[in-house]
């Protein structure tokens, strides 16, 4: 099928390249010009497992290629898919604008038929300004062409975002027509051939779906970092509660695990974008803002952490830093814990000494060149001459730690663990201040039981 995809960020690069490995004949588009140079060169913008080889074998192939021409883009695809950014507004509603330039574009150029597909994670309604904006266009232009607009969220998770996208648990397709369904049904067909994935529904309760399930997933990880915290203050290891709670098939291992925040493109903004909308229907969406509150909360519990096992005295300190990204296998940086901890530290004196496998030029690019910003080359680099570790991010390279080398490097004997992936035991024997997520050392409790 002639495939055409808006945006080659995370999911439409992921989108494009999946599509065009399965033998359709994909067109990606974007506006920033950089990015398809580097694309066109071979070069692929983002880290993402396995995402380079696949690029390039479809390049080769030519059923993969990048253009900034819109009118070229358009006229390719009958499936014209939308995978542009919906960041957060002001108010924390999802700001659609990239969306309907999109919608505008394809209205300006359609030239026939074209199924218009909303992959981005937007607002329920979403779809209905798609299409009243692309009419919009159509009657500007004095042009009649027929077209639909369906729902198409995607469930991609960064670092794996091609085993999710060739092997996820389900296809959700919102539309109400037929031959939207046939269409939605021949692109994905390579990827539905084990069982039925294919999920129809109304457009609205796709739109929901996506954000359900960001929030569900979302509300998983607060309760168990409320669990955590809870269980600091009770003398109880998370851990152990952890697989007590998981072995339950009701509750399930996944997504339970406590850690210093959620961070990533996705959750902290969709969860606020969908307490938007409830608040725009005139509901008060309370498990929501209390989900959310908890999250920027947890992010503060790293820096909370360090102040106190260094009795407070910040200011000239050097902290070495173990991961940067919001979580392992992708260099993406936004909303990651690191930050919320490197920008507070920096409001303290403080200077943060860092090393991530993936993400040290994404965090050179956010914060420039600057004298309390230190990226060194290793995990080894980042412990030299500093006065406490914190690690935020459980790359697989951090699993491992030699607690009394550790201990002869740090000025202060403290180790903050966001991660949970040391043994609090071990740590204390090497005469490791060790605070990790429910579990080592506690800071003074408030009310002690
Ligand atoms: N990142 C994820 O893991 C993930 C997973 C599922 C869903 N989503 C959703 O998918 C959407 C895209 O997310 P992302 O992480 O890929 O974003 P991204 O920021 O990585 O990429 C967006 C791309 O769209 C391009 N763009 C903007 N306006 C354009 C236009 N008019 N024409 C062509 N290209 C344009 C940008 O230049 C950029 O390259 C968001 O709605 C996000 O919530 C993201
Ligand atoms: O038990 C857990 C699981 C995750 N996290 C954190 O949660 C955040 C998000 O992780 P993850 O969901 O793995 O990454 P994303 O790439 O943000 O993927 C989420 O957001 C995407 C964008 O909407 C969706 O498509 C995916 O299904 C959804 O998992 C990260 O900071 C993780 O460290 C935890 O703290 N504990």
């Amino acid at each position: 099928m002639k495939i055409t995809v808006f945006g080659t960020g995370y999911v439409g690069l992921v989108t494009g390249t999946c599509l065009a490995d399965v033998g359709h004949d994909v067109v990606c588009v974007d506006i920033d010009q950089s990015k398809i140079d580097r694309l066109t060169q071979g070069e692929i913008p983002i880290y993402e497992p396995g995402l380079e080889s696949m690029v390039l074998r479809n390049v080769e192939a030519q059923r993969l290629s990048f253009t900034t021409d819109a009118r070229k883009a358009v006229e390719h695809g009958v499936l014209q898919f939308i995978a542009v950014g919906t960041p957060p507004d002001e108010d924390g509603s999802a700001d659609l604008q990239y969306v309907l330039a999109v919608a505008a574009t394809i209205g300006q150029y359609m030239n026939d038929y074209k199924v218009v597909i909303d992959k981005s994670t937007v607002p329920v309604g979403t779809a209905d300004k798609v299409s009243a904006c692309i009419a919009g266009v159509l009657a500007e232009r004095v042009a009649e062409f027929d077209f639909d607009v369906c729902s198409n969220p995607e469930f991609l998770k960064e670092g794996s975002a091609l085993e999710d996208f060739t092997r996820g648990a389900r296809i959700v397709v919102g539309t109400d027509s037929d031959r939207v369904a046939d269409l939605m049904r021949e692109c994905y067909a390579p990827y539905n051939r084990n069982r039925e994935k294919l999920m129809f529904m109304s457009v609205r309760a796709a739109e929901l779906t996506k954000y359900a399930a960001n929030a569900m997933l979302a509300t998983k990880i607060s309760f168990m970092n409320e669990m955590a915290n809870l269980a600091e203050r009770l003398g109880a290891d998370i851990e152990d509660v952890r697989r007590g709670i998981g072995s339950d098939p009701r509750i399930g291992y996944h997504f339970i695990y406590p850690g210093c925040g959620y961070g990533g493109s996705c959750f902290p903004k969709d969860v606020q974008a969908l307490a938007r909308t409830a608040s725009k229907v005139g509901y008060q969406a309370e498990l929501l803002q209390a989900v959310e509150a908890v999250n920027k909360r947890q992010k503060s519990t790293l820096f909370d952490k360090l102040s106190h096992a260094l009795g407070g005295e910040l200011a000239g300190k050097t902290i070495a830093l173990w991961g940067l990204a919001f979580k392992p296998e992708t260099d993406d940086m936004r909303d990651a814990p690191s930050r919320a901890l490197m920008e507070r530290l920096w409001e303290e004196g403080a200077v943060v000494q860092a090393y991530d496998p993936e993400a040290m030029k994404e965090c050179r690019r956010l914060y420039g060149e600057r004298d309390d910003l230190v990226l060194v080359a290793d995990r080894v680099q980042a412990v030299k001459k500093a006065d406490a570790l914190v690690v935020c991010t459980e790359w697989k390279e951090f699993r491992t730690l030699d607690a009394g080398w550790i201990r002869e490097q740090l000025s202060h004997p403290v180790v903050i663990d966001g991660r949970n992936l040391f043994d609090p035991e071990a740590m204390a024997n090497a005469g490791i201040d060790y605070y990790a997520v429910g579990r080592g050392k506690t800071m003074p409790l408030a009310t002690a039981v």
